[in-house]
Parts: C-alpha cells; structure tokens; sequence
C-alpha cells in the first residue's frame, strides 16, 4: 500500500494503488478522484474552449502526469519486501536456529535453497513488470489546442483538453470523447476482439435543437469515445475540417489504466483452499505449541541446560509448521502456465489457474465461439409489397433493387492495407454482392464536403467508367455503427447522380420489425422468420427508408433514435450458423467431466435453441422450458411464464406465474433431471426487476441464454457465482467484455497479441482451449492439494518421530534431515509436479498415462533403493549421521529404539507418500494408480507390522544390539502408526 498523504493547495489528498483520494470537507470523507462527476451533459463538451495555462497547469496537478506507468521495481525493494514476507521472517528465524543447533549442513543447504528461490522469484517479477512495462507504457506526440494548435507531449494532456486525431492514426495516449469526423479504430488491447470499430462524433444537441441534451455517460456514449490504447487506425474528415476530441480521462483513469491496476493490484480472490491452508498451518503452529510444553516439561524434568531447553523446544515448530510449503505449493502453477504456453494459450494473471481446477460451469458465446465466424450467406428473403417472395440462393439475380443496395452498404466494412477488413457477417454480406468498395480519395467535389466511401458494382458489363458520375456508385454518408445493445447498424447513403439521401438499416429481425411501419412487414414475418430460425439459421433484417426533404447538413447532424423509426422492410438475410468442428467433441468431453455448460448469446433465442441441441449442450431427449415475463399493460406488475419448447417445435403452455414443483408436473416433466430453462435478455431484466427471488432457481437449471446484451451476460455470471458456481467465460468478442473479466476464469479467442482482455487468451479460435485450461487448472491445484497433503502428513510424522527420541534423549542428525527434507521433499515435488499433465478430463477413462509410473517409482526407489542405503550407512558408519545423542547414552539397547524410528519414518512418509499420490487426482483414478494404491498400503502396513512387532531380530544379533525390552515401547509405536494412517486417511477424506 502506497500511502502518502500530502496537500496540493490546500486540497489534502492520498494516493492508493496508483489513485488519487481527495479530500471532501463538506462529507467529511476521502472519494476517489474522478474526471468529471457524471453529471455533464453532451453539449458541454461541444462548448468545450483551450485551457488556459493556469489551468492547465493546475490540472496536472491534480491529475499527474498522463502516462501510465509500470515501474519495475529495484532489486533492493524487491528484496525487503520479500525477505518481510512473514514465511521468510519464520525461514530467517528458522536457520538461525538451525546454525546455533549445529545443523550446519542443514541450515546451509537451507539457506541456498531460499537464496535460489528469493532470486528466482525477484527475477520472475521483474520481467513480468518489464512485460506489462512493454505492453501499457507509450508516449507520443499529440496536436493539442493550447493557443493553437500545437505539438505536444502526450504527458502533459490533461482532462479537458482539445486533441487533433492524426489522419493516418495514432495510438489513443488517453481516453478521449469524439467531436468532430469518425475513426476507425482498434481495440483489440482493451476487447480481444480485432474486427475494426468505427467511432462516430458525439452528437451536438446545439446544431439540431430537436436533440434532447442527455447527461453524458461513458457506458451509453461508448461508441463516440476513443479509448486509451486502442489503435486509430484511420481518420475522416469533412474536408480539411480536423478531427476533433476532448480529453476525458488521463492516465490511471482511462480504461486501460483501470484493466492495468487489476493486474498490478489484483482482487484478493475468495478461494477456499488458500483459506483452509491458512487454517491448517495454524492448527499445525498449535499442535507444535503441545510439542513445546512436552519437550519443555521432559527436558527441565532431566535438567538439561537452558541453551539446549531452548533451542530443542523452538526446533520442534520448525519441523511441525513447514516453512517452504507456500513455495512448494506454487510448483504446480509454474509447470501448469509452462505447459498452457506450448499449447498457445497466454495467461496474464497465473493465480487464476488453481481457480481454474475449481471450475464446474462454462458459459459460452455463440457466434464465433462454438459457431464459426464467417458464415456463409445461404440466400435471401426479399418482401415486395408486404408479402414474402421465395427464396432466392442467387444474389446476382436480384438485379438492382433496393434490398442489393442495402447490402452493398449498410456495413462498416473498411480497406486496411489494401484488405478490405470489417465484421466478419458483413464481409460475406458484401462478398455476396460481388460490389467493390473504394476508400474516400482527396476529391471533396463530388459528394458536397464529406468523404465518404463508394460501393459501386464490379462486373464489367454494369460499370462503363468507374470514375465518371454513373448512377452505380453509391456514397455512404454517415453510419451509425454496430451495437449488441441496439442489435443493429445503419448508414446514410446517397447515389451519385440523385439529390436525396436514404438511409438502410440492418440488424436483428426483431428490433428491425419494431423499427418499420406495421404494413411493410408481412404478415407471416413470424412464421417465416421461425421457419429459418428453427433450423437453427443465423437471420439478418433489411430496411430502409428515404431521407426526402434533408439535406445534407441536416442529415449529418441528425439523431440516430430519429432516423432509425418508420422504416419500409426489405427482407431476411438468411446465414449458416455452422458448429465449429471442435464444438462438439469438447462439449461431449465437458459433460463428462461433470462440467456444466451454458450458452449466453445475442443471437436469436431460437437460433441459440437449435445450435444448443446441435452441439448436445442439450440432449435430444431433454426438454427445454422457456421463461417469460410478459408485460400486460404498462401499469400492472408484469406475469411470469413458462412454456415449453423442444426441439422441432415450440409449444406454448402458459403454466403459472411461480416456480414451483407443480409447474414442473404441470409441463409434463416428470423426470426433473432432464430440462434446461432458457431465457431472452428481454424477459431477464424483468426478472431481475420483479421476480429477482426466482434468478438463483432459474441459474441452477438455465442454459440457454439469448438475446443478451453485454451487461447482461456479466450479470449471469454473477448470479451463478452468488449461488455458488466455480464459473468459466470463453468468448470471442467485445460484447463479452465484461463476462470475461467478472467470469473466475475468463478465455477470450484472439489473436491480439498485447490484450489485457480476460486472464487467459487463446490463439486457437476454437474452444478446446477450455479443456486444456480446466486440465492444467486441475493439474495445478491436485499438485497443490497433494504437495499440501504431503507436507503436512511429512511434518507430523516427523514431529511425532522426534518427539519419541526425544524421550530418548536422542535426535534426528544433520544428514538424517538433510536426507528427508531435501532428497526427498525436493525430488517429489518436483515429480509430482511434473507428473500431473494428463490427457484427458474424464474420470472414467481406463486410460494409462505414460507419466502416470513416475510418483510410483519415485515410491519404489524409496523403497527399494533409499531404505537400504540408509540402513548401510547407518551399520557402517557406526550409527552417527543418522542419530545423535542429547544425553550421554550408556544403554546400547536405545540404538534399537532410534533405527526402529527411523525405519518408522520413513515407512509413515512412504505410504503418506503413497497416499498422497495415487489418491490425489480423484477424477484422473486410473485403473493402474487404483491398483498402485493398493499394494502400496498393503506393503507399507507389512512393512510397519514387522518393525514393530518382530523387530529385526536377525539386524540386532548381527549389530551385536539386545532388543528392545518393554512392550509399552511396542504399542507407542503401533501406536503412532495408527495416528499415522488415521492422518493419511482423514486428510485424503
Ligand atoms: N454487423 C452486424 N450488423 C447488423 N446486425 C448485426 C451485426 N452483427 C450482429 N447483428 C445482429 O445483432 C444481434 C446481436 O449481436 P451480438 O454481437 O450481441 O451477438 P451475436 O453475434 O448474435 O452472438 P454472440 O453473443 O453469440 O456472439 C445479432 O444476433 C444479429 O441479429
């Protein structure tokens, strides 16, 4: 936390994580800076005029500096901050220990150990803060008005400002609210999406008095608002008129400055493993606390001296409270985020990879997610006097008309390095015409003062001179662009030769029915439209509408809501919808894996009902039940219905107005497993707004969600992460922003390079990369859950161990540990890490991983291998690495006593061990660990039962050793065994 209170003129103020908090006397409160307070209307950034420089000088002190800056932090501060870190303070404390216990060795290699991993981890955060550095941080040099127009550094802009877009682009250097001229832009940084955006000026209440002067809001002006670190790819201009835009937000501010501070200072995330394990390790601190008062007790009882009564009683919380366990259990992320790379998927934020273990629900968009992108156009529907025609496969037999010319035009399709680029619906749409576009040139005459794009027709027969005035080449004026909450776009259109302006608007069949006059739709337009729909067919409108009696002036200035009502419709456009080939196979794999899947779209419910069961999202012996919240009249509270759809048809059975199991037996559904809800963005919001008690129910059972805006799949995911849904987004587009990020693990399909999107970004656009994620997210958190189960297991068996020898008056060596924590510790983790890459998600697979032998034979190298060097070492080295006397010990009976321990411990770690791996990955059992486990636990109990009841008879005459003498002995140590396996056993359950 960066705290640092301080006064700019009388105003006192703080700065935390990169924001200003200003002082509010008349609240008595700190609140956040912002750039303005939400209450502007749009025409006051029409009025804006130049800053003078005291102002602008005051404004920079205020706002800082307009970067944002990603410092990489000195080694130095690093290290402090680190070494702080209170596992390190208890490592620090730990050595020393160690040091004035003489474990040389062991506090050495300890010591290494930490020097290595405090290096590596300094390291590791300095290139990925010199990587964010690379990717957020850029200046430029801006045209601002101060005076006139002048170049200046981008730093120095500060809110208010009036900025020149350069013609040839820019890189937005702040977020900027658009005046004057479009840009087409990219944001594909801030969006994932790469499909260019055209921006249009915000409209000016004062140049059309009929405009109503809304407030001014960043969610409902989006489209008129150039965003920090977006790509200007282009500019427009009326004439040499400039470009115009006021600076609304500056540095940490702006929209990127935002998606930057949540990865810099990430939400602490509510995950309950990292809760339990903070639990765990201070049940551990209290069972060492037991250790402490025995050891003391037993040691003041046998008059030791102090300096051994000390360091013996703080030796035993070193061993019981593990001080590498946070290290050793971030293993399993390092090797899962090193594996997600090679399969081309990139994570900007690896603590959300655990998470991704945890998933059990994945919503997924439709079109360019499970469907692919670049549909092909199967025909189109013209109507003609308000009646249907047939359907026509053929665009070039549409001869000119005005259907042709709508889809010629009404797109937002531009040329980027000679490629014409835009949506991909609209390229095929335009393809289909076989028109071409031309980008604006610098003649200005032709069109009044604007520059507009010319479609003209390609065939040679039509066009007998592209450049002289033929009545073909038709200028697209103006265009409202694509909005998922409008669900549509229009242009203003003129053909050369001819005064007036037209305007054509295409969107979804059901805003643009709502938007034309009744007796231009024909009356089967439903029928029609489910005909197409239900066949599971994307299906676009067309309308259009003369601008007689406007000119060009006032068509520039007009009001989008205005011009888009009392439209005549064309017709349908009908698309493929087809599945991604990988769609299925990965839904199929999902299911299995008891992965919920949902679908949240913009499409058309139907459509998204169609592609569903395509897909096998749901089963073609499921029902799907439709809810509604239907408005009767505008006064009365709206009612709720269910109907009931499936498959080849929808029947509609108004039920009841609650949800209740009789609604359920009044569908006919008797088998309660087996329906799926769906719901329109429309019914939602009502829902939300009247029956906000029957969301949690309805997101349990729901699974097809269409026509939703982008808010509104944000806010499913939110209702299923508040019934308690571990929840996934995979989307392509901009309009699942939102999800991406509020989602526990958002997967964004994209090609942009830098995006700070969501956390994971897959350059595969198909969505098998959510198998791979929730795989290598299972991975990490089983290698988590068993590095945890292993060293907790480990510790208390040692614990237990050293609190026998204790009795003894003995204890584990220097060597005796260095073998046990570091060897084995080191070596396991390692191969358990590794280990956890498997093939598939299912459980039931019988499938045998090639790795799946490693943990066992790291057992069984133990075993067969580490056991029996032990026991070497230990006959000919007289005993003395692996024990050591705290008492004078005349009784050479005890030495049978400390081998019987260590056999002990090291059988306890080896079935711990066995435990730990063969049970650990309950979803990825295969026949071969089933089987491993077993005969594990099988040898490890025979092994106990023969040290401890028939103690080495033949190893005690050939070491010349008596027996050990008393029973009691015997049952204490069947006695930790016991505890042992109950440990094992209560931690695997
Ligand atoms: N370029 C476009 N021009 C006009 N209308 C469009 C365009 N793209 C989509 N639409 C219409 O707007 C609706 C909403 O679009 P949106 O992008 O929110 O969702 P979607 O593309 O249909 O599906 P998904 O949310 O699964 O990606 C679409 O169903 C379609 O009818």
């Amino acid at each position: 936390m960066n705290h640092n209170a301080s006064q700019v003129r009388n105003i006192r103020y703080f700065s935390n994580k990169k924001i200003k908090y200003l002082w509010n006397s008349s609240s008595e409160t700190f609140q956040k800076l912002k750039a303005h307070d939400g209450k502007i209307s749009c025409s006051f950034f029409h009025q804006t005029q130049e800053l003078q420089a005291e102002e602008i000088t005051r404004r920079q002190q205020f706002y800082g500096v307009n970067a944002i800056v990603v410092r990489v932090t000195p080694i130095i501060k690093l290290l402090f901050t680190q070494v702080l870190n209170p596992f390190y303070v208890f490592q620090i404390f730990s050595v020393i220990l160690w040091f004035n216990d003489e474990y040389y060795y062991y506090a050495g290699c300890i010591l290494v150990v930490s020097i290595i991993s405090l290096s590596v981890q300094i390291y590791e955060t300095r290139t990925m803060q010199r990587t964010l550095k690379h990717t957020v941080t850029g200046t430029d040099n801006v045209t601002v008005l101060r005076n006139e127009y002048t170049l200046e550094s981008s730093e120095s802009l500060v809110p208010g400002d009036v900025i020149e877009m350069p013609r040839h682009g820019c890189t937005m250097q702040c977020d900027a609210v658009l005046l004057t001229g479009n840009c087409i832009v990219n944001e594909s940084m801030l969006t994932g999406e790469s499909v260019p955006v055209t921006k249009t000026p915000l409209p000016n209440p004062r140049l059309t008095p009929s405009l109503p002067d809304k407030s001014f809001s960043m969610a409902d002006h989006s489209r008129h608002i150039l965003f920090c670190g977006t790509n200007v790819i282009q500019t427009r201009y009326y004439g040499d008129h400039r470009v115009k835009a006021v600076v609304l937000r500056t540095g940490f501010l702006t929209a990127k400055g935002e998606l930057v501070r949540s990865i810099l200072f990430p939400k602490p995330v509510d995950f309950k493993f990292s809760q339990d394990s903070m639990k765990f390790i201070l049940v551990l601190a209290l069972i060492s606390m037991a250790g402490m008062i025995y050891t003391l007790v037993l040691m003041i009882e046998r008059g030791d001296t102090t300096k051994l009564i000390f360091l013996r009683t703080l030796d035993l919380i070193t061993i019981v409270v593990p001080p590498a366990l946070p290290a050793a259990m971030t293993i399993g992320i390092v090797f899962a985020q090193n594996r997600l790379k090679l399969q081309n998927i990139f994570c900007i934020s690896p603590r959300s990879i655990n998470l991704c273990g945890a998933l059990n629900t994945f919503c997924f968009d439709k079109t360019g997610t499970l469907t692919e992108d670049g549909l092909d156009l199967l025909g189109v529907v013209l109507s003609e006097s308000g009646t249907f025609q047939n359907e026509e496969k053929n665009i070039a037999k549409l001869g000119r008309c005005a259907f042709l010319y709508g889809m010629a035009t009404c797109h937002s399709l531009t040329i980027i390095d000679t490629e014409l680029t835009g949506d991909p619906l609209d390229k095929k749409m335009f393809d289909a015409t076989q028109w071409t576009l031309d980008e604006p040139g610098e003649d200005t005459s032709r069109y009044d003062v604007f520059m507009p794009t010319i479609v003209r027709p390609s065939t040679p027969d039509v066009v007998q001179d592209s450049h002289s005035l033929t009545d073909n080449q038709i200028g697209i004026v103006r265009q409202f662009p694509f909005s998922s909450n409008l669900q549509r776009m229009s242009v203003i259109v003129r053909t050369l030769g001819q005064k007036n302006f037209d305007l054509y608007v295409k969107g979804s069949p059901e805003m643009i029915a709502s938007l034309c006059k009744a007796d231009s739709i024909p009356k089967d337009f439903q029928q029609i439209l489910s005909s197409y729909t239900l066949q599971g067919y994307r299906v676009i409108a067309l309308a259009w509408k003369s601008l007689k009696k406007m000119g060009y002036v006032k068509v520039q200035r007009a009001q989008r809501e205005l011009m888009e009502k009392d439209l005549s419709f064309l017709g349908l456009m009908i698309l493929e919808n087809r599945l991604k080939v990988e769609t299925v196979p990965i839904i199929r794999e999902l299911h299995s894996a008891n992965i919920r899947t949902i679908m949240v779209t913009g499409d058309n419910m139907l459509t998204a009902l169609s592609v569903a069961y395509d897909c096998r999202m749901v089963q073609p012996s499921e029902h799907i039940i439709l809810t509604q919240v239907v408005h009767n009249s505008t006064d009365e509270q709206p009612a709720l219905r269910w109907t009931y759809a499936d498959n080849s048809s929808m029947r509609v059975q108004e039920v009841s107005t609650r949800m209740n199991r009789h609604d359920l037996v009044a569908l006919d559904i008797d088998d309660t497993n087996r329906f799926h809800f769906a719901i329109t963005g429309k019914s939602w919001a009502l829902l939300r707004q009247y029956y906000s008690h029957v969301i949690p129910k309805l997101v349990v059972r729901g699974t097809i969600f269409a026509r939703f805006a982008p808010e509104q799949k944000q806010q499913l995911i939110e209702a299923l992460q508040e019934v308690g849904y571990y929840v996934g987004m995979c989307g392509d587009g901009a309009n699942d922003c939102g999800a991406l990020k509020t989602a526990h693990a958002g997967i964004s399909l994209s090609e942009a390079e830098a995006s700070v999107a969501s956390p994971f970004t897959s350059k595969e656009a198909n969505i098998s990369c959510v198998c791979n994620v929730v795989r290598e997210g299972r991975a990490a958190l089983v290698t988590s859950f068993g590095i945890f189960k292993f060293m907790a297991c480990y510790s208390l068996t040692q614990f237990l161990s050293v609190c026998i020898l204790y009795w003894f008056g003995a204890n584990l060596t220097d060597f005796t540990f260095l073998y046990i924590d570091m060897f084995l510790l080191t070596s396991l983790s390692i191969t358990f890490g590794y280990t956890q890459a498997y093939p598939r998600l299912v459980p039931k697979a019988p499938q045998v991983s090639l790795l799946a032998p490693l943990p066992i034979l790291s057992i069984a190298l133990q075993m067969c291998v580490v056991l029996p060097v032990q026991l070497l070492v230990w006959l000919f080295t007289t005993r003395q690495p692996w024990f050591e006397p705290l008492v004078p010990n005349e009784d050479e009976d005890y030495t049978c006593h400390e081998v019987t321990v260590v056999f002990l411990v090291s059988s306890f770690q080896y079935v711990t061990t066995a435990v730990v791996f063969s049970k650990g990955a309950p979803y990825r059992k295969t026949v071969f660990s089933n089987y491993a486990f077993l005969i594990n636990i099988i040898i490890a109990i025979a092994i106990n039962v023969y040290l401890t009841m028939y103690p080495f008879e033949w190893l005690v005459s050939l070491m010349e050793l008596k027996l050990p003498p008393s029973l009691e002995f015997r049952g204490l140590i069947v006695g930790v065994a016991i505890i042992n396996f109950l440990l094992c056993y209560l931690l695997e359950v």
